[in-house]
């Protein structure tokens, strides 16, 4: 059982993924996208750390780990035009149709900002994917992949808690999936409370949440099973 909010949840490790949502320069570094365009990114260090704390714990006792990483092809042909609700909301493409000098800059494949962070990076085994909106069930693989594995319950970590952690969580919720966030190894993009609203929204209706340190309590003991 992990223990969890609203209450305790039974985890099998064979049928459980960790899913690392977004832990790119975009969203976790200085001079990063999310940074650039005025969120407060102080709280993704200790995210990065709490992940680094997370991942050796889930393959050990035999979860799949599966990285995402969030952006376009660096014409942005993925991102939309004028034509997509993704071009007026998406801040990243704001950001850049105000500041040109960052054009081709953000959230773009080949791009710093595209890449994982330094300190979080996938290992043999691990499935790395990626997506161009917020969920990762969007024009993804991810369903095929969890199904050919029989996963049927996600661990959620990384940023942003309240944008593409939700929103992958909310569309797995739709697709039958149990969903869990580690809420002490995400961050929010916003001010605070909508780290407290996301994490209220999931543990009241779509989800479970826990923490690292409970997560690391029932799964630290565990070695894979053949
Ligand atoms: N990874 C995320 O949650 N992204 C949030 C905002 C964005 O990509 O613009």
């Amino acid at each position: 059982m992990l223990p969890a909010r609203p209450e305790p949840i039974p985890v099998d490790p064979r049928s459980t993924a960790v899913i690392v949502i977004d832990m790119q320069n975009a969203y976790a570094s200085p001079g990063g996208y999310l940074d650039l365009a005025g969120f407060d990114i102080s709280g993704a260090a200790a995210v990065i750390e709490q992940i680094q704390a997370v991942l050796p714990v889930a393959r050990a006792a035999g979860m799949q780990v599966i990285f995402f990483q969030n952006g376009w092809d660096d014409q942005y042909v993925e991102a939309g035009g004028p034509g997509s609700p993704n071009w007026w909301k998406s801040n990243a493409l704001k950001t850049m149709r105000a500041r040109p000098e960052l054009q081709g800059k953000l959230l773009a494949r080949g791009q710093w900002d595209y890449e994982l962070v330094d300190a979080l990076r996938p290992e043999p085994g691990d499935i790395c994917l990626h997506k161009t909106r917020y969920s990762g069930f969007f024009n993804s693989q991810l369903d095929s992949v969890l199904r050919a594995r029989g996963i049927r319950h996600l661990v959620f970590v990384g940023i942003a808690t309240n944008v593409c952690v939700e929103s992958t969580l909310r569309d797995g919720f739709m697709l039958e999936y149990f969903g869990t966030v580690l809420e002490d190894a995400t961050h929010q993009a916003g001010p605070d409370f909508v780290q407290k609203a996301a994490l209220f929204n999931i543990e009241t209706f779509f989800g479970w949440v826990s923490t690292v340190a409970d997560f690391k309590g029932a799964f630290g003991q565990l070695a894979p099973t053949a």
